[in-house]
């Protein structure tokens, strides 16, 4: 299968150290003799605060977002030093250039691309470009619930979510540089237009993205309609 993979700064970041580059290494490895492997690595805590320091000193929105972009590439960068020969050593830096880079065989890590949506919507419009089976975006909680469940203690998890009801969901919803909330309105679209089997699950439990390619139950299934 072809499968990208999203994971979360807030994943491989969480406490600024090797540990988790080290663990997604050895499991993308595993996965990449059987599959294709793409991932697509977000920003996490360091690009909202680079972008928070930016917006200060008085930089727009897009300019913003290009700060994040940087980051999101430099945390890429720290998953192929950890991946090493079995990682194409090189960041792409939009679809085309992914796509080229992936005739190597290789694993394929890239972060953003352009302003005005988060590593959501890259990762959903890469499955599409790519023509993957499957999307997996791992994140900081156990999937897609009712409400934010940092904010409210008795949010619940939603099992499973059309494409359609998760546009409903979130707009009207913030979409600023580093606060595309949760998921972002491109990347739904995305997943609804291309028919992509998409998951989203708890990354810090690294077993759940094998769970999720198995096709066993983890997280929110979003059903592309
Ligand atoms: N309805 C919701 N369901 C689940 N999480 C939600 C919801 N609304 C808001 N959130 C928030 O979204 C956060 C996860 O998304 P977020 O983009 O911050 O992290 P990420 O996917 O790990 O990516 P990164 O850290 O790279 O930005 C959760 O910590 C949660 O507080
Ligand atoms: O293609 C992209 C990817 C990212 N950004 C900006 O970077 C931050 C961090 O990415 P996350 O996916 O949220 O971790 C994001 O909020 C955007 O501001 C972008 O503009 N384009």
């Amino acid at each position: 299968m072809k499968i990208v993979v999203a994971i979360g700064g807030s994943i491989l970041l969480k406490e600024y150290d090797c540990k988790k580059f080290h663990e997604y290494s050895e499991i993308l490895k595993s996965l990449a003799s059987e599959h294709e492997i793409f991932v697509v690595v977000g920003g996490g805590k360091p690009a909202r605060e680079y972008i928070g320091v930016v917006r200060e000193l008085g930089a727009g929105e897009a300019q913003c977002d290009d700060i994040g972009i940087e980051v999101t590439r430099i945390n890429a960068k720290l998953l192929l030093s950890a991946l090493g020969d079995a990682a194409y050593q090189k960041v792409p830096h939009n679809f085309q250039e992914a796509l080229e880079y992936s005739a190597t065989g290789k694993i394929i890590v890239m972060g953003g691309t352009e302003p005005a949506h988060s590593t959501d919507a890259v990762s959903a419009i890469l499955a599409e470009y790519i023509h993957a089976d499957k999307l997996i975006n791992l994140t900081s909680v156990d999937g897609m619930y009712d409400r934010d469940p940092n904010k409210y203690e008795d949010a619940k998890l939603i099992k499973e979510i059309t494409a359609s009801e998760m546009i409903e969901f979130i707009s009207g919803k913030d979409t600023k540089a580093g606060t595309y909330e949760f998921f972002d309105m491109t990347a739904i679209q995305m997943i609804k237009r291309s028919s992509l089997e998409t998951v989203i699950a708890n990354g810090y439990d690294s077993e759940n993205l094998i769970k999720a390619i198995n096709g066993e139950e983890v997280g929110t299934k979003v059903i592309s309609k």
